[in-house]
């Protein structure tokens, strides 16, 4: 590290990074007239030898965020954007392999999916896919990469086949023990590959549509006693079909359905009519590792 103008004082710079936040780049492919879309947001996060602007205010190390800006649209161009797994592969090799003082490059990505409307008006009308987000993020320093992808708001619904009971009870317990209740949750799920540069780097679509689903059928093929056991089926079906992955995070909440009480009016409800609840909800989180692997996804993927 070059030498530094720190100030006198006990203050002392640590972590610290920077870059552009929620580039929007939407890249459309024109095949005659069969267009293709990629609508990604990145994010792109830098960090290296950054004392001196923090220090002093000198930007000679400082490439600017409007440049990291510019690199997400022009290597949208250049490269086009074959997955978000690569497209940050992209960015992340050339912030630290242009700018010495640039050491590490996040490239963080949300993706989201579009459907044609038809093909008889040329293949140029979309409509935005109400599924689930599409998440990658790629690290690198130089030496060996990351790789995390993921997806969110994927919401699931099993309509029997989940009981919940038997749990610890103590005074300020009412919950009734439910023997066939509504599950349902919003997948937020992020999962690491054990590919860290070297080799042939997995195909980052296939693997994100199986991740997808066996998510999904482990989800619906569960006969569940509660979401934590469902969310453990769910994590141990990926790492157990898929050997790329060596770690996934899961986060669920539990969109409450309760039973309408409709009693008042002389009805009956046989797990029929339910009170969707939007909060508070539980929110049951872990991460299933390959066994003989470290966990490297953050606890907390709110920011992830
Ligand atoms: O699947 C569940 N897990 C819990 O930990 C829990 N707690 C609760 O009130 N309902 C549920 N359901």
């Amino acid at each position: 590290m070059a030498e530094t103008s720190r100030p006198a004082g006990p203050a002392i710079l640590a972590q610290n990074q920077y870059g552009k936040a929620e580039n929007r780049v939407v890249r459309i492919t024109r095949d005659g007239a069969t267009h293709h879309i990629k609508d990604l947001n990145v994010s792109v996060t830098l960090s290296g030898d950054m004392d001196d602007v923090h220090y002093s205010g000198s930007n000679a190390h400082v490439l600017p965020t409007d440049t990291t800006k510019n690199t997400v649209f022009a290597f949208a161009k250049r490269y086009g954007i074959e997955s978000a797994e690569q497209f940050g592969i992209h960015l992340a090799r050339h912030f630290v392999t242009s700018q010495e003082a640039i050491r590490t490059a996040r490239i963080r990505i949300e993706e989201y999916a579009w459907d044609r409307i038809g093909a008889e008006d040329g293949g140029h009308s979309f409509v935005r896919k109400g599924q689930e987000v599409r998440h990658a993020q790629v690290f690198h320093d130089g030496t060996s990469w990351q790789v995390i992808s993921g997806l969110g708001d994927l919401v699931v619904l099993n309509s029997t086949d989940s009981e919940f009971w038997g749990y610890a009870k103590d005074g300020y317990t009412t919950l009734p023990e439910a023997y066939d209740r509504v599950l349902a949750t919003e997948v937020n799920a992020r999962w690491r590959y054990g590919w860290t540069g070297g080799g042939d780097a997995p195909d980052w679509d296939a693997s994100y549509a199986e991740v997808r689903r066996h998510l999904l059928e482990a989800f619906a093929g569960t006969y569940s006693y509660s979401l934590q056991q469902t969310l453990y089926e769910m994590g141990a079906r990926v790492i157990g079909e898929r050997a790329e992955v060596d770690e996934i995070r899961l986060s669920l909440p539990n969109k409450h359905h309760f039973l309408a009480d409709l009693t008042p009016f002389g009805l009956t409800n046989d797990n029929e009519v339910y009170l969707a609840a939007d909060r508070p909800y539980g929110l049951i989180e872990a991460t299933v590792l390959r066994e003989g692997r470290e966990a490297a996804i953050p606890v907390d993927l709110t920011n992830l």
